[in-house]
């Protein structure tokens, strides 16, 4: 029997269960084990930006090309966007979840082709597989403001909020691109037009479950875009990134966001840079809202090693790709398109 939407929803049902039902338990191995969590002193770079102008001002450039280079991840504070913005993006994201199911549904229903939309695991990976245990709405944020008129109107004060914040985001992912565009030698505007040209939120929510150990909120993955900028609240340590064949746990730092590279800048970059790989694990107290923003190219823009880099000691690693065919492979086959793309895998 098909089941409907709002039946589906995870943050619909999850009350309902006392334990994890067998379609959310993940098999052994991909089960968050303690065994590979390093200590918790052990976490990535955290970059204050309010320096950017303090001379000499390379440092926070290489401090930034060090942390994207060794980790693929990093936090930056100082970074622009007001504290007020961000906590105001997280609440109304959490009233937002809070709703009726059935408004949920229909207030992110409202573009013809399913570009703004709420979905829980089972719609986009396998149904057959061990589910995840999340429920995420996604839709586009262009600067321009196209498809706006498809983003919730409930609760009130929704479009306001994530349009100020995904505006004032913007501006810090800009400013973090071109100091990666310098860091890498290209020329200052290299990813200010079409490879920067539309970005998506993904707003996530993670509801309590009562045994994290047998889940995963994210499974191990890297992010299919240039760069993502997360905004996540304080006191939970949920996502977790891949370093060394050790999971490091995030702490987040008070006003931080969390900065990744995501595969298209380790395909552009030639594998200067290193989309991390990392996953989201449960707990069991508290739910978790996290903002994610994706920077991503238009459609048409091919992703390819940037020539200026390639060498007859560094030849291209990657095969060029449209952007259009490269979202499509992802959303099938996940970060291993990578392997897929690789001229010598
Ligand atoms: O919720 C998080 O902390 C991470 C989300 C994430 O990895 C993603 O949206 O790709
Ligand atoms: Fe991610």
């Amino acid at each position: 029997m098909e089941m409907k939407m709002e039946e589906i929803l995870l943050s619909s049902w999850f009350k309902l269960h006392p334990s994890v039902p067998s379609s959310h338990i993940q098999p052994p191995e991909s089960r968050p084990g303690e065994l590979l969590v390093a200590a918790s002193s052990k976490t990535i770079p955290v970059i204050d930006l309010g320096r950017c102008d303090d001379p000499p001002p390379h440092d926070t450039l290489s401090l930034i090309m060090k942390a994207s280079q060794e980790y693929g991840f990093f936090q930056v504070i100082n970074h622009g966007v007001s504290e007020e913005l961000m906590e105001d993006t997280l609440n109304i994201l959490k009233e937002f979840y809070d709703m009726p199911p059935k408004e949920k549904i229909a207030e992110s229903s409202k573009s013809p082709n399913g570009i703004c939309k709420l979905y829980t695991s089972a719609e986009v990976y396998r149904k057959d597989a061990p589910q995840y245990w999340k429920d995420t709405l996604r839709h586009p944020c262009l600067p321009s403001g196209e498809y706006m008129e498809f983003w919730p109107q409930k609760p009130e004060r929704y479009r306001e909020i994530v349009g100020k914040y995904t505006e004032e985001v913007r501006k810090l992912g800009m400013k973090i691109l071109k100091l990666v565009g310098e860091g890498l030698g290209l020329t200052a505007d290299y990813f200010c037009g079409e490879l920067s040209g539309s970005p998506v939120i993904l707003a996530h929510h993670y509801p309590p479950c009562p045994q994290p150990n047998l889940t995963l909120g994210i499974p191990k993955h890297k992010d299919p875009s240039l760069v993502t900028i997360l905004l996540q609240p304080q006191g939970i340590h949920a996502l977790q990134i891949l370093k060394d064949g050790q999971w490091l746990a995030v702490d987040p730092s008070p006003n931080a966001l969390v900065v990744n590279v995501g595969l298209l800048l380790q395909i552009i970059s030639n594998k200067r840079l290193i989309g991390a790989e990392h996953r989201v694990v449960t707990n069991a107290n508290t739910a978790r809202t996290s903002v994610a923003y994706f920077i991503n190219p238009k459609d048409k823009c091919v992703i390819q090693p940037e020539i200026s880099l390639i060498t007859s000691t560094t030849p291209p690693l990657y095969k060029p790709i449209s952007f259009s065919d490269f979202r499509t492979n992802f959303l099938i086959k996940g970060s291993s398109i990578e392997a897929d793309l690789l001229y010598h895998p």
